[in-house]
């Protein structure tokens, strides 16, 4: 029988993304009796439907397209044949194990963790219910319920069997069509991967450019790199209406423009839901669209949020980054807080858009003086050798003479970033990174021309 102590916990994590699951299992390993709950894959997001199995996609669409860049550079290869069953063989085998979390409920439960499957929510301030059962927590609750794919007010497209980041990394046959509604990170990567799969795709982005979140120069050369790849790109126009007559879908566009397609990805960004896992009765506003935190990602005292929820950045490493200030809080240990100035994000594209702290446009809003360079890739030897297209955008505050923002996109954009990201983070001097030296042939050495480029 159950006894009062079986539901007394130091700590409750509901939800256990990358970072709930890291809150859970460095807790308990530090001696603190946690109970982990979550009512999906203990994990989330990140390594079933996310970052693990997309970066696998696209490692293969990224071979298919290597392999025909021999010609013009090597030789002949002949025809290239994609097959997507590698791939879903490779999703299911290598990263998901079919979708079973046994691995890492194994290893949670070994770091002295208790877990649940179901659904949490709390009930009061130290109280938790799981499916029914309360639960009290006597120094905290922690809050990591992520997100799931927003699905847009589009007419009748919730009636038709549209897919999400689910249904993509689960298939195991691609379509010969497919529209998708939205051209941001999840729009972007995976058309490519489809496109160079043999799909025919088409996006449709309501805002006037894809991934209009980065620089403009950054979405224009992707729309170059998509369309080179035989992606159909819509932008500055939103669905209007969407039917499926049992095999097609149709989709009309808001200039009157009309799509068909075997299937519809929806990739019109995430939704959080904070009342559902109970915030509202530990005082968040009940149409909160995010858990609202402070810099140790505290909601209230003895509740925390982390990871998507918290709207700082939808990004597994946000998630982490945010579980060690947490952990650290709830233990009393010494640290810094949260700060999020420096956060780097990268679209793995190809190229990949790498970006770290501020746009232009987000640096010209906030501050008094704002000077830019930009180097396109091309001009740069390494990236001229390698017919590679990209670029390399710095954004200064020149009033303190920092860079508080840069872009590299272009072949390992993602891996050059770390020079700039450490330099926003340090807030480098524009002087010292001009006067150091960089490695001839490299990418990254298009950093120092940004730099000379500077007005
Ligand atoms: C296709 C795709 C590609 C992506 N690629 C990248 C990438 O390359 N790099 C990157 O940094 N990020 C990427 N992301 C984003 C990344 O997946 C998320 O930011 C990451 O998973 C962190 O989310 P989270 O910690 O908020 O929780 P999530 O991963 O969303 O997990 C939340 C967990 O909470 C559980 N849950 C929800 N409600 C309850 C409840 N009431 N009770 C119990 N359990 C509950 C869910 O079952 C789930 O397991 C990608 C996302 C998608 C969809
Ligand atoms: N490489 C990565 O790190 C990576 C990869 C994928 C996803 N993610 C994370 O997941 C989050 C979600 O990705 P996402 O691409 O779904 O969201 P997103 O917010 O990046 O992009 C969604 C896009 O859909 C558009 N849109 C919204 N409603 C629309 C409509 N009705 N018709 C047409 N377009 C519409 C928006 O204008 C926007 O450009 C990202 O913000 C990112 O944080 C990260």
């Amino acid at each position: 029988m159950a006894t009062d102590s079986d539901h007394t916990f130091d700590v409750i994590v509901i939800g256990l993304g990358p970072g709930g699951e890291h809150v859970a299992g460095s807790l308990a390993e530090r001696g603190l009796r946690v109970l982990g709950v979550d009512r999906g894959l203990v994990g989330g997001e990140c390594p079933y439907w996310g970052c693990i199995p997309s970066k696998m996609m696209i490692r293969a669409a990224d071979a298919l397209a290597e392999a025909r860049r021999v010609d013009g550079l090597a030789g002949t290869v002949g025809e290239v044949t994609p097959d997507w069953s590698v791939v879903a063989r490779r999703i299911r085998e290598e990263a998901t194990d079919n979708w079973d979390d046994k691995v890492a409920v194994d290893r949670l439960v070994g770091t002295g963790a208790t877990f649940v499957r179901g659904s949490g929510r709390i009930s009061g301030p130290g109280r938790v219910d799981v499916d029914g059962t309360a639960y009290t927590a006597t120094k905290g609750i922690v809050v990591n319920t992520g997100t799931t794919a927003a699905i847009p007010p589009v007419e009748g497209l919730r009636d038709t069997p549209y897919w999400t980041n689910h249904e993509i990394v689960e298939a195991t046959e691609l379509p010969a069509s497919i529209v998708v509604l939205g051209g941001g990170a999840i729009g972007c990567e995976l058309s490519q991967v489809m496109a160079r799969f043999g799909v025919a795709v088409t996006i449709v982005e309501a805002a006037d450019r894809i991934l209009s979140l980065e620089e403009p120069e950054a979405s224009e050369k992707l729309r170059a790199a998509l369309e080179a790849d035989g992606v159909t790109v819509h932008q500055g126009v939103g669905a209007e209406k969407v039917t499926h007559d049992g095999s097609t879908f149709t989709v009309t566009l808001a200039d009157g423009t009309s799509l068909t397609a075997e299937k519809l990805l929806v990739a019109a960004g995430r939704r959080a839901d904070p009342a559902a896992v109970g915030l509202d009765a530990v005082g968040v506003a009940k149409d909160s669209r995010t858990a609202p935190v402070d810099d140790r990602c505290r909601v209230t005292d003895g509740v925390w949020a982390v990871g998507d929820i918290t709207g700082k950045g939808a990004f597994t490493h946000v998630s982490m980054y945010q579980a060690g200030v947490v952990i650290r809080d709830v233990l009393g240990d010494d640290g810094p807080p949260a700060e999020y100035a420096a956060l780097p994000r990268v679209t793995f594209t190809d190229p990949e858009v790498g970006a770290v702290g501020m746009t232009e446009a987000q640096a010209r809003e906030k501050l008094a003086h704002v000077q830019v360079g930009l180097t396109p890739l091309g001009e740069t030897t390494r990236g001229w050798i390698a017919k590679s297209d990209g670029l390399i955008k710095v954004v200064v505050d020149a009033d303190r003479g920092v860079v508080v923002g840069a872009t590299t996109m272009g072949p390992a954009g993602g891996e050059v970033l770390g020079a700039l990201a450490v330099a926003v983070h340090g807030e480098v001097p524009v002087d010292r990174l001009r006067s150091m030296i960089y490695a001839y042939p490299t990418l990254h050495r298009g950093i120092e021309d940004a730099l000379g480029r500077l007005a």
